[in-house]
């Protein structure tokens, strides 16, 4: 068993000091699954079988000559865990605050039956991005949800070279894990941290990541390249929810973080259609 040699806690960040082969194990371990799952799919591939299966993500990037076979199962890896549960939990997140403030959901949707309705005056159908850019309270919806509840809990970096840091010393080597909700929750930079209120956004630009006051996507060089994509995520699919529909908690659930984000019922909620041929 590994153990961790030393740790602190400093202003919302731990300190450590540990070996990473228990990760780097479970990874090759998943890695060589997905490598077993693309010969598979090659191989059928190649004896002409064809069916549903074969129209997929792992159908289209094995199809790609000019990536080699890491780079494939590199870019599945990230696609379902960088890129589907972080998306799919905030869109969790955002429909449980949601649910908790009909003052925000009910501007939400105007905004969004707002944009619908221009959009049929005019005869066009789709989102473009010009729609996405005028979602701007939604915006101010999807930083909040992030702000009080994110997949992603703590980050991962490593000292380089010795580092003093308010008055600690963290020694070349170390782990350093910056716990995001310590920024996010202090009320030194957020009035009433704890309250979810999107109009908090309004004074704040939201449109990008680059808004330093928020660290849900991290920030740097290593900020999240599926960033932009998430909040598009996130956006089209409140612009669909909440113009067609309402919803309610089929059960008491709520989300825990252990270390990772979940709802213990996973969040069942019973959806009605609206029936917008009978509205004034
Ligand atoms: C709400 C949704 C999302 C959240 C909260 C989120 C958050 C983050 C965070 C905090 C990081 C860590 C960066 C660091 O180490 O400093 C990260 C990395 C990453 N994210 Fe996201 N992400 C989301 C959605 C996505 C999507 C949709 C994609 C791709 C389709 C994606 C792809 C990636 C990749 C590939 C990395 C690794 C980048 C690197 O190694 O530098 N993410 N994300």
């Amino acid at each position: 068993m590994e153990t961790t040699q030393h740790s602190s806690l400093v202003g919302g960040s731990v300190f450590w000091k540990k070996p990473r082969t228990r990760v780097i194990r479970s990874r090759s371990i998943i890695l060589k699954i997905m490598g077993q799952k693309l010969d598979e799919r090659v191989e059928k591939v190649k004896k002409g079988c064809e069916g549903l299966e074969e129209d997929d993500l792992l159908a289209s990037v094995a199809a790609q000559s000019n990536i080699t076979r890491d780079q494939i199962l590199d870019l599945i890896l990230s696609m379902l865990f960088a890129g589907h549960e972080t998306s799919s939990a905030a869109i969790s997140l955002a429909i449980f605050f949601l649910e908790s403030s009909p003052k925000a959901l009910q501007q939400l949707r105007e905004e969004h039956m707002n944009i619908a309705k221009m959009k049929k005056e005019k005869g066009e159908s789709g989102l473009t991005w010009d729609d996405y850019k005028q979602m701007e309270f939604t915006h101010c919806v999807i930083n909040e949800t992030l702000r009080l509840d994110n997949i992603v809990k703590f980050l991962h970096r490593k000292a380089i070279k010795d580092v003093q840091y308010k008055g600690y010393e963290i020694p070349c080597g170390w782990e350093v894990v910056p716990i995001i909700s310590s920024a996010h929750l202090d009320p030194s930079i957020y009035d009433d941290p704890q309250s979810y209120n999107p109009w908090r956004w309004e004074t704040i630009s939201t449109a990008t990541s680059k808004n330093n006051s928020i660290m849900s996507f991290s920030g740097g060089p290593r900020l999240c390249p599926g960033a932009e994509l998430a909040k598009m995520e996130m956006a089209v699919f409140l612009h669909h929810l909440v113009q067609k529909f309402t919803w309610e908690l089929a059960e008491h659930d709520y989300p825990v973080s252990f270390p990772f984000l979940g709802f213990p019922k996973h969040l069942p909620i019973k959806v009605h259609a609206i029936d917008h041929n009978h509205e004034a």
